[in-house]
C-alpha cells in the first residue's frame, strides 16, 4: 500500500472481462483528470508462445499436468511484485506487452506470441493500474495483494466466463473451439489453486450471472448480453459503503446480503462509476497530501 503512489489492481481469469472493465476505469480517469499508467498481467508471462509450448511439453513429460498460464511458476510474479513495490515507493517502474493477435502485432510491431521490449512508465502519473490474472496473489514467494490500495475481482460465474473466453478467443485470436476447450481443461488445476484464492483478497468483486440457460457453454452461439444478466457486487469491508444511496441510484438493484448488492447487468457501468469514482478520487487526493 502506498499513500503517495497508489495502485489499483483488477484481477480476473482469461475472458472474465478485465479488459472490458478497464474501459470503465479509463472513462473515470479521463473524466476526473487522473493520469494513470497501465500494465497488463500478460506482460508478466514467463515465456513467449513458442517457449511456453516447449515448457508445457517438458512439464507434462515430468508429470506436472497442472502447469499452465494460470500457474504461479509460468509468470514473473517476483518481477510483478517488484514493479508494484517500486511504483509504490517512487512512482516509477516498467512494463512490456505480450502480443496476442494480428491487431496487437500491428500496434506494437512484434509478431503474435512475442513480447515487446520493457519500457519505463511515463513520469508524473497519479496512480498505477494493473489488469490481469495475478493482481492479488499471496503465496510463499510473493505478496502482490499487499501493494495494491484498491483490489477489484472480475469473476463471472464459470459457464459465462467460458462462453466469454470461447467467443473472444475464436473471434479475436483465431483459435478453434476444440483448442480453447483443451486450454480450459489444462488450466483447471491452476484455476482452483492460483486464480480463485485471490478473490478473498480483493476489496470488491463483480460477479456477472446470466439469467439465460448457459448449461452447455461449449455450444453457446453468443455471449449473454448485459440485459440477460445480473451482477452481484460484494464488498469485503462494507463499512463506509452507502448501500441505500447505491440502491436508490441503481434502478432495479437490491441488497442480497449485508455486504452485497445485486444489479441488472445493463447497470454495471453506472454501478462501477458510482462505486469507484469516489474511491479513486480519495486515493489521488490522499496521494497529493502525502
Ligand atoms: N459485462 C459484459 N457484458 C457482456 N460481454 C462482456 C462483458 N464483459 C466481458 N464481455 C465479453 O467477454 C469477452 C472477454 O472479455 P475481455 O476481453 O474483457 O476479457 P479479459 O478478462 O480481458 O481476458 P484476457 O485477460 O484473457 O485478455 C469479450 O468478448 C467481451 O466483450
Ligand atoms: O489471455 C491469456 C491469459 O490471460 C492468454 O491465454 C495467454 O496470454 C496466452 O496467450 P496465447 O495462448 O494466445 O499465446
Amino acid at each position: 500500500m502506498s499513500k503517495k503512489h497508489p495502485i489499483i489492481s483488477v484481477t480476473g481469469s482469461s475472458g472474465a472481462g478485465t479488459s472490458t472493465v478497464k474501459h470503465t476505469f479509463d472513462q473515470i480517469f479521463r473524466r476526473e483528470g487522473v493520469n494513470a499508467v497501465s500494465i497488463e498481467g500478460d506482460a508478466f508471462h514467463r515465456f513467449n508462445r513458442k517457449d511456453m509450448k516447449s515448457e508445457l511439453d517438458r512439464q507434462y513429460a515430468g508429470g506436472n499436468v497442472g502447469f499452465s498460464h494460470f500457474s504461479f511458476e509460468a509468470n514473473e510474479l517476483k518481477e510483478l511484485e517488484k514493479v508494484f513495490s517500486q511504483y509504490g515507493e517512487t512512482g516509477t517502474g516498467r512494463t512490456r506487452h505480450y502480443v496476442h493477435d494480428a491487431d496487437e502485432a500491428e500496434k506494437y510491431g512484434v509478431p503474435p506470441g512475442e513480447f515487446t521490449d520493457w519500457a519505463p512508465f511515463e513520469d508524473g502519473s497519479d496512480l498505477l493500474f494493473y489488469e490481469g490474472l495475478h493482481g492479488s496473489v499471496v503465496n510463499d514467494d510473493v505478496n502482490i495483494a499487499r501493494h495494491a490500495d484498491l483490489k477489484i475481482g472480475v469473476v463471472p460465474v464459470i459457464n459465462l466466463e467460458w462462453i466469454q473466453k470461447i467467443h473472444r478467443d475464436k473471434e479475436k485470436r483465431g483459435y478453434t473451439t476444440e483448442a480453447i476447450t483443451d486450454v480450459i481443461l489444462r488450466r483447471m488445476y491452476a484455476y482452483v489453486h492460483c486464480i480463485c484464492p485471490q478473490f478473498t483478497e480483493t476489496d470488491i468483486n463483480f460477479q456477472r450471472v446470466p439469467v439465460v440457460d448457459t448449461s452447455n457453454p461449449f455450444v453457446a452461439r453468443w455471449i449473454p448480453t448485459p440485459d440477460e444478466s445480473l451482477v452481484v457486487i460484494r464488498f469485503r469491508n462494507p463499512r463506509g459503503i452507502d448501500f441505500s444511496y447505491l440502491v436508490s441510484m441503481i434502478h432495479g438493484s437490491w441488497m442480497s446480503r449485508a455486504n452485497s448488492i445485486v444489479i441488472p447487468g445493463g447497470k454495471l457501468d453506472l454501478a462501477m462509476q458510482l462505486i469507484l469514482t469516489p474511491m479513486i478520487n480519495r486515493l489521488v487526493s490522499e496521494s497529493k497530501r502525502a
